[in-house]
């Protein structure tokens, strides 16, 4: 299974969370998060797999933090409806063509377009309504699944996971919501149980913690580890 962690904000431990390359490492455009991320990203980490993680946002401010960010991914958060995704699919096209027209590459033959991937992400406890999926599945790469709480992510403790029993979609999905070094068990359970098919990645954040947006680098190393075994 792939990694993501999320939710990292500080330049120093960004590097060294990417020494240990995970899959995916994702940052909060959520201006009530904790994690909020601002200015500046370490140069290391361009071609990095980055994700950019908004809740309910403007496109334009989507695209802007694209193009800030060089993200290729983009995590929807909040109540975004499929309209809301076939929309946000239309405009990353645009910039595409407007970047290609504007690329040095495209003119030497070279030009290649950025092979986008939206992460749809619903949030369940003891059960969920799989149908409101449905709408989405042309639109998105990839769904997320996080616990409901309080707050629209982060909030740092697991769903129900039997839940995922009901999966009707191949869609691959990432499991999220207060994974930490004490789910690696729940987690090599999950594995043999057929709701693990369509699991694609694990999502870390608030379980490997020192302060929001500071990660422990030990703790993450020791579960990509014994994520892989
Ligand atoms: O982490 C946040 O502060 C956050 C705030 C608003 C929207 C999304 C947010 N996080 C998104 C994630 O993908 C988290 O990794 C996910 O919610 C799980 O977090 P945790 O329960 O802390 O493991």
């Amino acid at each position: 299974m792939k990694l993501k962690v999320c939710g990292l904000k500080y330049n120093n431990n960004i590097e060294a969370v990417a020494k240990l390359q995970p899959d995916y490492m994702g940052f909060i455009f959520y201006e009530k998060s904790s994690r909020y991320f601002v200015g500046e990203m370490p140069k290391e980490i361009l071609f990095y797999n980055k994700v950019g993680v908004f809740v309910d946002a403007d496109i334009s401010y989507i695209l802007n933090k694209v193009k800030q960010h060089n993200f290729k991914t983009i995590q929807l958060h909040g109540s975004e409806s499929a309209n809301y995704c076939a929309e946000l699919r239309f405009e990353l096209h645009l910039k595409d063509e407007q970047d290609r027209w504007q690329s040095d590459q495209w003119r030497k033959g070279e030009w290649e377009a950025p092979n986008w991937e939206v992460i749809k992400a619903f949030s369940i406890k003891d059960r969920f309504d799989f149908s409101v999926l449905q709408p989405y599945e042309a639109l998105v790469d990839y769904f997320l699944f996080d616990t409901k709480g309080k707050l629209p992510g982060g909030n740092g403790y697991t769903f129900n996971w039997g839940v995922l029993n009901q999966y009707p979609s191949t869609k691959p999905y990432f499991l999220s919501g207060g994974i930490g070094l004490s789910e690696l068990d729940k987690i090599k359970e999950f594995k043999n149980n057929p709701a693990s098919k369509h699991c694609y990645a694990i999502d870390v954040n608030s379980k490997f913690e020192i302060k929001p947006g500071l990660k422990d680098i030990n703790a993450l190393e020791k579960f990509k580890d014994e994520l892989q075994h």
